[in-house]
């Protein structure tokens, strides 16, 4: 069983128009509504992938119904704790000319204190069942910063792995809880450590430091150009030919579930990074926002290049 978490659940709804052009009033070409937010397209794909997900949050009002809905309708294993505030809606603008995309995040409901505490009561139950744990996404206002560091510490008492996904102080707080896996994007990495991924041997000491400071694995993605990962002292490159890409939105949160996979199936690293760019990869070639096909998957995998990379720190 692998766990997820989605604390910041949202339905992402993605328009299509022909071109989009700002202030400019747009008819959409197609409409997608999906169940989201980051821990939700995880477990999503890890069915796909043949894993056996549980999802787990907070959702609320209509849009948490809907949401509800979806999970049970895809099979999808779930026990969210049902809060007073609305789960928020995330638009995605796809412009067809060139397949870029605008995005418009909303905040979400404010979590209670008595909200959070089911929360973490249901987290410690959990990790006592599950090895691996996946926590993914931004923090719904009324919980602390120091949340996902928490939830670290109850899974690894438990003997549970977690995978986290997160941006800006959310991350930073929770680097210190030593996380089995963390991956940043190439704007997440630049605001934790001040340094752009340009500078290649700077991005290799920072991933080699975080490495140090006891998170076992960590991937820096980097969209088309692929990602760099680093594993026990080792550093890969893992690249992919062009694509006909529709929609990257959710390609992080498919990389993380082919990772956990590749990890709680004990593949080599070199595999784990295979299968986790081939399906953050197969994700850009579907229109919904965290959706992957199992074709896809098989196909990219064999196109996909790793290598290790030689790199010694020239302090
Ligand atoms: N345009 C693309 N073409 C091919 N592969 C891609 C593309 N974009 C992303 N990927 C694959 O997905 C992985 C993760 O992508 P990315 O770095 O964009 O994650 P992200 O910013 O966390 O995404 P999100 O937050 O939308 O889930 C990349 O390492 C790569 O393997
Ligand atoms: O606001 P967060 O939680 O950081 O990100 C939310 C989100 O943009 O991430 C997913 C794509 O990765 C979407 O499903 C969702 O709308």
């Amino acid at each position: 069983m692998i766990t997820t978490t989605t604390l910041n659940a949202a339905i992402d709804k993605t328009y299509y128009v022909k071109q989009f052009k700002l202030g400019a009033s747009h008819r959409a070409t197609e409409v997608f509504a999906e169940a989201g937010g980051k821990g939700i397209n995880v477990a999503r794909t890890l069915l796909e992938l043949g894993a056996d997900p549980y999802a787990m949050g907070f959702l609320g009002g209509n849009n948490g119904s809907f949401i509800q809905d979806e999970l049970d309708k895809q099979g999808i294993k779930h026990d969210f704790i049902r809060v007073s505030g609305e789960s928020r809606i995330n638009l995605n603008i796809i412009d067809e000319s060139d397949y870029s995309s605008t995005e418009v995040l909303e905040s979400g409901p404010v979590i209670s204190v008595d909200e959070l505490e089911q929360f973490r009561t249901k987290i410690a139950a959990q990790s006592k069942r599950t090895p691996w744990m996946v926590c993914s996404g931004s923090l719904p206002r009324g919980v602390a910063l120091s949340t996902y560091a928490e939830l670290i510490e109850i899974a690894r008492n438990n003997g549970t792995k977690v995978f986290l996904d997160t941006s800006g102080e959310a991350l930073r707080s929770s680097i210190q809880a030593k996380p089995f896996f963390i991956k940043p994007n190439e704007k997440e990495i630049a605001e934790l450590t001040g340094q752009s991924v340009a500078d290649e041997d700077g991005l290799f000491a920072n991933i080699h430091a975080l490495m140090n400071q006891g998170i076992a694995c960590v991937t820096v993605s980097l969209g088309e150009k692929g990602s760099i990962t680093g594993y026990q002292g080792r550093l890969y490159r893992a690249t992919v030919p062009r694509l006909e890409i529709v929609n990257t939105v959710g390609c992080g949160d498919a990389f993380v579930a082919g990772m956990v996979v590749g990890f709680s199936q004990l593949k080599s690293i070199e595999e784990c990074i295979r299968l986790a760019t081939a399906t953050g990869s197969a994700n850009a070639l579907t229109q919904s926002a965290g959706y992957v096909q199992m074709e896809e998957v098989e196909r990219i995998k064999k196109i996909v290049n790793i290598e290790e990379i030689q790199w010694t720190s020239s302090k």
